[in-house]
């Protein structure tokens, strides 16, 4: 019995729940390796499945005697790690909704998420809390030996006694194009609904050694930890201070002995910049097998620069919203034939389907027609955190059987058909932007841009101007060393091959590409230097 005497709300052990889902090869294969991270005093350590069991349990246990109810937020602010696995888990167990944050979220970004999540609890995994947390919001850390309450939360009434499937197991803030963060709230039915369908796709095996990247604010991380504990393999969490330097990033795979490397296309910008040799021995003698990226499109000579250094390699394109966790898993040909201008996202995970629908509601069936992908999935998520306009505004009526009270997610994502019903993308449609009138596909500027000899990267964005219409800016960057391209010959390349409209009327050179926390190209970032 608990504090104020109703029973543990617990996650019962045969239906859907996010712990019981990810902790089923403690049952079957408890001494396999469930988490293979740096160790305190360098090198590596294994978690097994059976001793990650006892530290979720003891968490769960220690959590519920804080007396939350089924539905209270925690935040959870960590780097993904065999205790921070253990901590969301012991949240799943209990019911409580977890809202990942990184330690490197600014102030002010954590005080609006707990504004906005009303959270009971802030659980961190650093001895130091971080400052002006509410009074309301009980405090706490976890290590490996358990839970450290230094304020307890404030004391509420049990009204839920089980946990369900459709309950909410976590909420992912995204920084809203409006500014204010939107939380994504995900059932533990809709995230074990995606994870399935990997699992038919039948990606990795037990014997797998999945190494992730992504910061465990980024859902990215989420499916990384599920992927790798729904197959019974391991999970390889690459500390984030390995990520800046390419030699120890590549040193950490090595040690861990990763089969695969899951993270966004920004991630390898620096190794292939200065350590291709070391990367490419990892793939010639090394088990490393697999790259999965997500997050936004990979620069295809980048892409090509990586499957040259590794030519035994698979090559994932993982693509899909929060939203539903993801949609699609899709083997990149390696090496990409030549004349490849756009990567395929291929067709959705076994259980799912993306229809192409066109601006008058109705089906695209025209292949290299563009369309709005809608997604029919049982990975929908439950909506956006006390934004029921918002969530209208994406989870619609399915287009084509409106009366059904289906729901499908109106993605903001445009794509064509290919001659198999594959699907190639086109970009966000909000970034479709009309110049002087005509639709310009950013994509296709920086295409152009990219292909100027010693121009390694380009973003295209436009931008408004205080008295007249917008501009079409681009920015770019130069490989190093070389005597930089002169911006007027790059403007000129653009003019003798794209239409006046679609040629950048601001061009800069940037030394590199701000990242976002999820290490996306930080586009708002670059447009403030333009403006500044
Ligand atoms: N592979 C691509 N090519 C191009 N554009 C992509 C790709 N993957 C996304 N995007 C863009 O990113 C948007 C969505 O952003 S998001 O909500 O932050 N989610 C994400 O980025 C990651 C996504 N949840 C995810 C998480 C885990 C596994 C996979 Br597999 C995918 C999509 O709507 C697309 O516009």
């Amino acid at each position: 019995m608990s504090a104020n005497g109703a029973t543990q709300a617990r996650a019962h052990a045969s239906v859907d729940n996010l712990r019981t889902y990810l902790l089923a090869a403690a049952r079957r294969a408890p001494d396999r390796p469930a988490v293979v991270q740096a160790a305190e005093g360098g090198g590596v350590e294994t978690i097994t499945y059976g001793e990650l069991e006892r530290r979720t349990d003891r968490l769960a246990e220690q959590l519920d005697a804080l007396g939350l109810d089924v539905g209270d937020r925690v935040i959870l602010e960590s780097d993904t790690s065999a205790d921070a696995i253990a901590a969301l888990l012991a949240c799943s167990t209990l019911g409580l909704p977890f809202v990942a944050t990184s330690p490197e979220t600014p102030d002010e970004r954590l005080l609006t998420i707990i504004g906005s999540a009303e959270p009971a609890l802030h659980l961190r995994a650093a001895p130091d809390a971080r400052p002006g947390i509410p009074e309301a919001v009980g405090l706490a850390r976890f290590t490996a030996e358990g839970l450290t309450v230094q304020r307890p939360p404030a004391p509420r009434v049990r009204h839920r006694r089980v946990v369900t499937p459709v309950d909410t197991a976590y909420i992912v803030f995204t920084s809203g194009t409006m500014g204010r963060p939107k939380g994504v709230v995900m059932s533990h039915r809709g995230a074990i609904a995606f994870l399935r369908g990997v699992e038919a796709e039948e990606l990795i095996t037990a014997d797998d050694r999945v190494a992730g990247t992504s910061p465990l604010q980024f859902d990215f991380a989420l499916f990384d930890i599920g992927l790798a504990l729904s197959h019974g393999a391991a999970l390889v969490p690459v500390p984030r201070d390995r990520l800046s330097w390419p030699r120890r990033f590549l040193g950490f795979l090595r040690e861990a002995g990763a089969t695969q490397v899951d993270g966004v296309p920004s991630l390898w910008r620096p190794v292939l910049r200065h350590e291709p040799e070391l990367l490419a021995e990892l793939g010639e003698r090394g088990p490393l097998r697999r790259i999965l990226f997500s997050g936004e499109n990979f620069p295809l000579d980048e892409l090509r620069a990586l499957q040259t250094l590794l030519p035994k390699a698979h090559f994932t394109n993982g693509y899909g919203a929060t939203e539903s966790m993801a949609a699609s898993l899709t083997e990149v040909p390696n090496p990409l034939p030549p004349d490849t201008t756009r990567l395929s996202i291929g067709y959705a995970v076994a259980g799912a389907e993306m229809s192409l629908i066109g601006s008058d509601g109705g089906p695209v069936a025209e292949p290299g027609t563009v369309g709005e992908i809608h997604l029919r999935t049982p990975s929908l998520f439950s909506g956006y955190w006390g934004d029921p306009d918002a969530t209208r505004a994406v989870l619609v009526p399915d287009p084509l059987d409106p009366r059904s009270g289906r729901l499908v997610f109106k993605s903001g994502d445009l794509a064509s058909k290919g001659p198999d019903g594959e699907l190639y993308f086109h970009g966000r449609a909000d970034s479709q932007v009309q110049i002087r009138g005509n639709r310009v596909e950013l994509g296709e500027v920086e295409r152009r841009v990219g292909a100027f000899p010693g121009v390694t990267g380009a973003v295209a964005m436009v931008l408004p101007r205080p008295d007249g219409d917008p501009l079409l800016h681009a920015f770019v960057t130069f490989a190093p060393g070389g005597d930089k391209p002169d911006t007027k010959d790059i403007v000129a390349f653009c003019r003798s091959a794209l239409p006046a409209y679609m040629v950048p009327q601001g061009l800069h050179g940037v030394d590199e590409f701000p990242l976002t926390v999820n290490g996306k190209v930080d586009r708002a970032a670059l447009a403030a230097r333009v403006t500044a």
